[in-house]
């Protein structure tokens, strides 16, 4: 482990910070790729942990594909064709699928500039708050790439084709107020407000029962590529699972004796 992801906790939620700032947070370095990969996993066999969130210290949340590797085809860029397509798969399309299918909620604290594969990093999360001095950038086109994150996938599913179209088409960055417009933010705060909005958030999702945040996030998921017929039969399951828990017949009981419930996962 190196300190190039910092890891807090407090109450259910877990606290994550892209910690590479002098180069604004770059997420390809491979020691970079296995602490996020390894992050998620704890938070899927950690049963106290209810919401994270992912953020970024110093200026910027991330800068993406570290250019200076990219420019001296050093680590995963260093190789011929195959190789590099095979760095791909080993590092940034692992965090692209861990950070999507991780189980509890994940709340993007965007605290500057977002590029490239840092931009879907964002987007991989289920919501985003930005501060006033986020951007957000799929830029690939602009450094003679493509998305090889899995943007091309998420992107048109968060913004829309159209507007997808328009930010990896020209590679310009959006600012907060248009990201908001666009429906990719739900909230901008003042960059020393964006922590607590983003705390305060997380303990609104971590009060309730935390078998069914995971359970519900998996049944959003499985609906982005499945039919109706398909989610239905899922969510029968999981309801029929979920009536058994105790935590179930007390939030039943709280609601009707307008109380706040007290949940443990059972
Ligand atoms: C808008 C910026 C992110 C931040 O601007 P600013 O705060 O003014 O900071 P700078 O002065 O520009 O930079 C400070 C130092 O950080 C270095 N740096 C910045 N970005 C990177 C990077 N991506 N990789 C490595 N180093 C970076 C910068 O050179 C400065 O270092 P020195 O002090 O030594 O000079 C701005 O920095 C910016 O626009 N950065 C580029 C963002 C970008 O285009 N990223 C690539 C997107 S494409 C991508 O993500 C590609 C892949 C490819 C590989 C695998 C998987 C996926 O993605």
């Amino acid at each position: 482990m190196t300190d190039k992801l910092l890891i807090t906790q407090e109450d259910g939620i877990a606290t994550l910070t892209l910690n590479m700032p002098d180069l604004r947070n770059p997420i390809t370095d491979t020691d970079v790729v296995e602490e996020i990969c390894a992050a998620m996993d704890w938070l899927n066999s950690d049963q106290s942990i209810r919401c994270a969130i992912l953020t970024g210290a110093g200026k910027a949340f991330s800068s993406g594909g570290n250019l200076k590797h990219m420019r001296d085809k050093e680590g995963i860029f260093n190789g011929d064709a195959i190789a590099v397509r095979n760095s791909y798969r080993a590092g940034i399309q692992r965090v692209a699928k861990a950070v999507w299918s991780v189980e509890v909620p994940m709340i993007a604290a965007v605290n500057g500039p977002a590029y490239g594969a840092g931009c879907d990093l964002t987007l991989f999360c289920d919501i985003r708050i930005a501060s006033e001095t986020a951007v957000f950038a799929e830029n690939f086109v602009n450094v003679g790439i493509v998305s090889g994150d899995g943007g091309s996938w998420i992107l048109p599913r968060q913004v829309g084709l159209s507007r997808a179209a328009e930010m990896a088409f020209t590679a310009d960055p959006i600012d907060a107020e248009t990201a908001l417009a666009w429906g990719l933010v739900s909230q901008i705060t003042p960059p020393e407000g964006l922590m607590d909005a983003a705390m305060n958030m997380a303990k609104r999702i971590a009060r309730n029962p935390p078998r069914q945040l995971r359970l519900t996030k998996r049944l959003m998921r499985e609906g982005t590529n499945s039919t109706l017929d398909q989610v239905l039969e899922l969510s029968a399951a999981y309801q029929g699972a979920a009536h058994q828990t105790q935590d179930h017949a007390e939030a039943v009981s709280a609601l009707l004796e307008r109380r706040e419930g007290k949940f443990n996962g059972t």
